[in-house]
Protein backbone atom coordinates (compact mmCIF):
# COMPACT_ATOMS: atom_id res chain seq x y z
CA UNK A 1 0.00 0.00 0.00
CA UNK A 2 1.69 3.61 -0.89
CA UNK A 3 1.05 5.88 1.98
CA UNK A 4 -0.57 8.54 1.30
CA UNK A 5 1.16 12.42 1.13
CA UNK A 6 1.64 13.57 4.80
CA UNK A 7 1.12 17.09 3.30
CA UNK A 8 -2.02 16.87 2.10
CA UNK A 9 -2.05 20.48 0.25
CA UNK A 10 0.13 22.88 -0.67
CA UNK A 11 -1.95 25.69 1.33
CA UNK A 12 -1.61 23.25 4.31
CA UNK A 13 -0.79 25.07 7.53
CA UNK A 14 2.00 24.05 10.09
CA UNK A 15 -0.12 23.02 12.66
CA UNK A 16 -3.82 23.17 13.75
CA UNK A 17 -7.12 22.23 12.32
CA UNK A 18 -7.75 22.09 8.74
CA UNK A 19 -9.43 25.23 7.59
CA UNK A 20 -11.96 25.27 4.75
CA UNK A 21 -9.23 26.78 1.88
CA UNK A 22 -7.06 23.65 2.85
CA UNK A 23 -9.69 21.39 2.30
CA UNK A 24 -10.67 23.47 -0.90
CA UNK A 25 -7.23 22.87 -2.26
CA UNK A 26 -7.02 19.35 -1.44
CA UNK A 27 -6.96 17.41 -5.12
CA UNK A 28 -8.81 14.37 -5.22
CA UNK A 29 -5.70 11.87 -5.27
CA UNK A 30 -4.67 13.20 -1.78
CA UNK A 31 -7.77 14.14 0.48
CA UNK A 32 -8.23 11.96 3.34
CA UNK A 33 -11.84 11.08 2.22
CA UNK A 34 -12.60 8.90 -1.25
CA UNK A 35 -14.79 9.87 -3.16
CA UNK A 36 -13.76 13.65 -2.11
CA UNK A 37 -16.16 16.12 -3.38
CA UNK A 38 -16.22 19.92 -3.25
CA UNK A 39 -19.92 19.77 -2.15
CA UNK A 40 -18.83 17.72 1.02
CA UNK A 41 -17.09 20.69 2.27
CA UNK A 42 -18.94 22.57 4.90
CA UNK A 43 -19.94 26.03 3.83
CA UNK A 44 -19.68 27.53 7.27
CA UNK A 45 -17.15 25.29 9.03
CA UNK A 46 -13.96 23.87 9.30
CA UNK A 47 -15.11 20.33 8.37
CA UNK A 48 -15.82 18.14 5.26
CA UNK A 49 -19.36 16.16 5.65
CA UNK A 50 -19.56 12.67 5.24
CA UNK A 51 -22.06 10.86 3.72
CA UNK A 52 -24.41 7.81 4.75
CA UNK A 53 -23.36 5.16 2.23
CA UNK A 54 -24.47 1.63 1.07
CA UNK A 55 -25.25 -0.03 4.60
CA UNK A 56 -27.14 0.33 7.56
CA UNK A 57 -28.68 -1.40 10.40
CA UNK A 58 -31.65 -0.67 12.24
CA UNK A 59 -32.58 -2.47 15.76
CA UNK A 60 -36.13 -4.03 15.41
CA UNK A 61 -37.93 -7.09 16.23
CA UNK A 62 -38.46 -7.19 12.17
CA UNK A 63 -35.13 -6.27 11.45
CA UNK A 64 -33.43 -9.10 13.17
CA UNK A 65 -29.94 -9.55 12.14
CA UNK A 66 -30.21 -8.35 8.45
CA UNK A 67 -28.31 -5.46 7.34
CA UNK A 68 -30.19 -3.03 4.97
CA UNK A 69 -28.28 -2.31 1.57
CA UNK A 70 -29.47 1.33 0.52
CA UNK A 71 -29.30 1.85 -3.47
CA UNK A 72 -28.58 5.74 -4.13
CA UNK A 73 -30.76 8.09 -2.05
CA UNK A 74 -32.87 5.55 -0.62
CA UNK A 75 -34.43 6.13 2.66
CA UNK A 76 -34.67 4.20 6.28
CA UNK A 77 -36.14 5.72 9.14
CA UNK A 78 -35.02 5.50 13.02
CA UNK A 79 -38.22 5.08 15.70
CA UNK A 80 -37.71 6.78 19.02
CA UNK A 81 -35.48 4.39 20.94
CA UNK A 82 -34.18 2.70 18.12
CA UNK A 83 -30.44 2.40 17.46
CA UNK A 84 -28.51 2.06 14.72
CA UNK A 85 -25.11 1.34 12.74
CA UNK A 86 -24.36 3.23 9.38
CA UNK A 87 -21.72 3.03 7.01
CA UNK A 88 -20.09 6.03 5.35
CA UNK A 89 -20.21 6.65 1.80
CA UNK A 90 -16.45 7.41 2.25
CA UNK A 91 -13.27 5.69 2.79
CA UNK A 92 -11.08 7.66 5.26
CA UNK A 93 -7.37 7.04 4.55
CA UNK A 94 -5.82 9.68 7.27
CA UNK A 95 -2.05 9.88 7.01
CA UNK A 96 0.77 9.04 10.06
CA UNK A 97 0.92 12.66 11.23
CA UNK A 98 -2.72 13.54 11.02
CA UNK A 99 -5.78 12.70 13.47
CA UNK A 100 -9.41 13.28 12.61
CA UNK A 101 -12.44 14.17 14.82
CA UNK A 102 -16.18 12.87 13.98
CA UNK A 103 -19.41 13.93 15.13
CA UNK A 104 -23.10 14.39 13.87
CA UNK A 105 -24.22 17.67 12.50
CA UNK A 106 -26.65 19.68 15.01
CA UNK A 107 -29.59 19.93 12.76
CA UNK A 108 -29.97 16.10 12.94
CA UNK A 109 -28.57 15.90 17.07
CA UNK A 110 -31.30 17.99 17.27
CA UNK A 111 -34.16 15.99 16.12
CA UNK A 112 -32.03 13.58 18.64
CA UNK A 113 -29.69 11.16 17.21
CA UNK A 114 -27.04 10.60 19.75
CA UNK A 115 -23.60 9.09 18.33
CA UNK A 116 -22.44 6.31 20.58
CA UNK A 117 -19.79 5.40 18.37
CA UNK A 118 -16.26 6.78 19.24
CA UNK A 119 -15.55 10.79 18.52
CA UNK A 120 -11.71 10.61 16.60
CA UNK A 121 -10.26 8.58 13.79
CA UNK A 122 -6.44 7.58 14.34
CA UNK A 123 -3.63 8.18 12.59
CA UNK A 124 -3.11 5.85 10.08
CA UNK A 125 -6.29 5.11 9.49
CA UNK A 126 -7.86 3.10 6.27
CA UNK A 127 -11.68 2.20 5.81
CA UNK A 128 -14.89 3.46 6.39
CA UNK A 129 -16.59 4.65 9.85
CA UNK A 130 -19.15 2.81 10.84
CA UNK A 131 -21.58 5.25 13.33
CA UNK A 132 -23.70 3.52 16.08
CA UNK A 133 -26.30 5.67 16.92
CA UNK A 134 -29.64 5.95 18.98
CA UNK A 135 -32.78 7.78 18.75
CA UNK A 136 -33.34 9.64 21.98
CA UNK A 137 -35.79 11.85 20.89
CA UNK A 138 -39.50 12.05 20.55
CA UNK A 139 -39.99 11.40 16.69
CA UNK A 140 -39.12 9.28 14.15
CA UNK A 141 -35.57 10.27 11.89
CA UNK A 142 -35.86 9.78 8.14
CA UNK A 143 -32.51 9.71 6.36
CA UNK A 144 -31.24 8.77 2.75
CA UNK A 145 -28.09 7.48 1.54
CA UNK A 146 -25.94 10.55 0.76
CA UNK A 147 -27.18 12.77 3.88
CA UNK A 148 -24.31 14.27 4.19
CA UNK A 149 -24.62 14.20 8.19
CA UNK A 150 -21.14 13.27 9.75
CA UNK A 151 -18.93 16.29 9.98
CA UNK A 152 -15.09 15.51 9.94
CA UNK A 153 -12.54 17.85 11.19
CA UNK A 154 -8.57 17.02 10.53
CA UNK A 155 -5.74 18.14 12.70
CA UNK A 156 -2.17 17.93 12.46
CA UNK A 157 -0.14 15.99 15.23
CA UNK A 158 3.00 17.46 16.18
CA UNK A 159 5.29 14.55 14.65
CA UNK A 160 4.66 11.77 12.76
CA UNK A 161 3.68 8.61 14.79
CA UNK A 162 6.04 5.60 15.48
CA UNK A 163 3.16 3.16 13.76
CA UNK A 164 3.84 2.25 10.43
CA UNK A 165 1.48 -0.50 9.87
CA UNK A 166 -1.72 1.11 9.06
CA UNK A 167 -4.79 0.54 11.25
CA UNK A 168 -7.32 -1.68 8.53
CA UNK A 169 -10.96 -0.47 8.77
CA UNK A 170 -14.76 -0.97 7.75
CA UNK A 171 -16.11 -1.92 4.43
CA UNK A 172 -19.09 -3.28 5.04
CA UNK A 173 -20.73 -3.37 8.64
CA UNK A 174 -19.29 -6.79 10.00
CA UNK A 175 -21.95 -9.47 11.22
CA UNK A 176 -20.48 -10.05 14.42
CA UNK A 177 -21.19 -6.41 15.27
CA UNK A 178 -24.71 -6.83 14.77
CA UNK A 179 -24.62 -10.48 16.56
CA UNK A 180 -23.66 -8.65 19.58
CA UNK A 181 -26.40 -6.23 20.00
CA UNK A 182 -29.11 -7.77 18.38
CA UNK A 183 -30.63 -9.67 21.80
CA UNK A 184 -34.29 -10.05 22.17
CA UNK A 185 -34.82 -6.59 23.90
CA UNK A 186 -31.45 -4.59 22.87
CA UNK A 187 -33.50 -1.22 22.85
CA UNK A 188 -35.97 0.53 24.45
CA UNK A 189 -38.31 0.38 21.34
CA UNK A 190 -38.22 -3.47 21.22
CA UNK A 191 -39.41 -3.66 24.59
CA UNK A 192 -42.45 -0.96 23.01
CA UNK A 193 -42.41 -3.26 20.33
CA UNK A 194 -43.51 -6.15 22.07
CA UNK A 195 -45.46 -4.36 24.75
CA UNK A 196 -47.64 -3.25 21.25
CA UNK A 197 -47.96 -6.74 20.56
CA UNK A 198 -49.30 -7.85 24.00
CA UNK A 199 -51.22 -4.89 23.84
CA UNK A 200 -53.02 -6.01 20.81
CA UNK A 201 -53.57 -9.07 22.14
CA UNK A 202 -55.74 -7.83 24.91
CA UNK A 203 -57.75 -5.95 23.13
CA UNK A 204 -58.56 -8.87 21.09
CA UNK A 205 -59.19 -11.50 24.13
CA UNK A 206 -61.27 -8.49 25.38
CA UNK A 207 -63.65 -7.68 22.26
CA UNK A 208 -63.67 -11.67 22.04
CA UNK A 209 -65.20 -11.70 25.54
CA UNK A 210 -68.11 -9.25 24.68
CA UNK A 211 -68.92 -11.46 21.54
CA UNK A 212 -69.27 -14.27 23.53
CA UNK A 213 -71.43 -12.78 26.43
CA UNK A 214 -73.86 -11.27 23.36
CA UNK A 215 -73.62 -14.62 21.80
CA UNK A 216 -74.55 -16.04 25.15
CA UNK A 217 -77.48 -13.79 25.93
CA UNK A 218 -79.14 -14.40 22.63
CA UNK A 219 -79.03 -18.01 22.81
CA UNK A 220 -80.81 -17.75 26.45
CA UNK A 221 -83.55 -15.30 24.80
CA UNK A 222 -83.74 -17.68 21.92
CA UNK A 223 -84.47 -21.27 24.20
CA UNK A 224 -85.71 -19.78 27.24
CA UNK A 225 -89.71 -20.99 26.55
CA UNK A 226 -88.12 -24.26 26.31
CA UNK A 227 -86.45 -24.08 29.39
CA UNK A 228 -89.28 -22.94 31.08
CA UNK A 229 -90.96 -26.23 30.13
CA UNK A 230 -88.62 -28.26 30.86
CA UNK A 231 -88.33 -26.56 34.07
CA UNK A 232 -92.00 -27.44 34.95
CA UNK A 233 -92.30 -30.37 33.97
CA UNK A 234 -89.85 -30.89 36.22
CA UNK A 235 -91.12 -29.40 39.18
CA UNK A 236 -94.49 -31.67 37.98
CA UNK A 237 -92.83 -34.91 38.16
CA UNK A 238 -90.65 -34.36 41.64
CA UNK A 239 -92.44 -31.86 43.52
CA UNK A 240 -95.40 -34.00 44.28
CA UNK A 241 -93.42 -37.09 45.80
CA UNK A 242 -91.13 -34.72 47.54
CA UNK A 243 -93.78 -32.52 48.93
CA UNK A 244 -95.78 -35.94 50.36
CA UNK A 245 -92.79 -36.77 51.63
CA UNK A 246 -92.05 -33.73 53.84
CA UNK A 247 -95.42 -33.17 54.80
CA UNK A 248 -97.49 -36.61 54.95
CA UNK A 249 -100.39 -36.58 52.77
CA UNK A 250 -101.74 -39.99 53.40
CA UNK A 251 -105.34 -39.84 51.26
CA UNK A 252 -107.92 -38.62 53.57
CA UNK A 253 -111.34 -40.85 54.98
CA UNK A 254 -113.98 -40.71 52.50
CA UNK A 255 -116.38 -39.01 53.58
CA UNK A 256 -120.04 -40.61 55.88
CA UNK A 257 -122.87 -40.09 54.86
CA UNK A 258 -125.03 -38.18 57.53
CA UNK A 259 -127.49 -40.74 59.58
CA UNK A 260 -131.06 -40.18 57.64
CA UNK A 261 -134.20 -40.04 60.13
CA UNK A 262 -136.48 -43.17 57.90
CA UNK A 263 -133.58 -45.73 57.96
CA UNK A 264 -134.11 -48.34 59.78
CA UNK A 265 -131.32 -48.52 62.65
CA UNK A 266 -130.21 -51.35 64.91
CA UNK A 267 -131.40 -51.37 68.49
CA UNK A 268 -131.02 -53.55 71.16
CA UNK A 269 -134.68 -52.81 72.74
CA UNK A 270 -136.25 -55.86 72.39
N1 LIG B 1 -17.81 6.04 14.55
C1 LIG B 1 -16.60 5.55 14.36
C2 LIG B 1 -15.53 5.91 15.19
C3 LIG B 1 -14.29 5.38 14.95
N2 LIG B 1 -14.11 4.50 13.93
C4 LIG B 1 -12.84 3.92 13.62
C5 LIG B 1 -11.76 4.97 13.54
C6 LIG B 1 -10.89 4.71 14.68
O1 LIG B 1 -9.55 4.94 14.34
C7 LIG B 1 -11.13 3.26 14.98
C8 LIG B 1 -10.88 2.88 16.38
O2 LIG B 1 -11.64 3.67 17.21
P1 LIG B 1 -11.39 3.66 18.75
O3 LIG B 1 -9.92 3.76 19.01
O4 LIG B 1 -12.26 4.66 19.37
O5 LIG B 1 -11.95 2.25 19.15
P2 LIG B 1 -11.25 1.04 19.85
O6 LIG B 1 -10.13 1.52 20.70
O7 LIG B 1 -12.31 0.25 20.49
O8 LIG B 1 -10.75 0.27 18.57
P3 LIG B 1 -9.41 -0.55 18.42
O9 LIG B 1 -9.44 -1.59 19.48
O10 LIG B 1 -9.54 -1.07 17.01
O11 LIG B 1 -8.33 0.47 18.59
O12 LIG B 1 -12.48 3.05 14.63
C9 LIG B 1 -15.20 4.15 13.15
O13 LIG B 1 -15.08 3.34 12.27
N3 LIG B 1 -16.40 4.69 13.38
Amino acid sequence: MTEPSTSGTNSEPIDGFWSDATWKALKSADAPVKPFKLEGIDRDGANYNLAIGEEVYVSSLASGKTVQKLSEGAAFSIAPGQFAFILTEEEVELPFDKIGFISIRASIKFLGLVNISGFHIDPGYKGKLIFAVYNAGPTIIHLRRGDRIFPLWITNLNERMQRTAWKVGHDKIPASMITAISGEFTTAYQLAEKLKVAQEDIVQLKSFKVYLTALLAVLFILISPFLKDAALNVVNTFWPPIKCAIFDCAAPAPPQPPPSSGAPTTSNKG
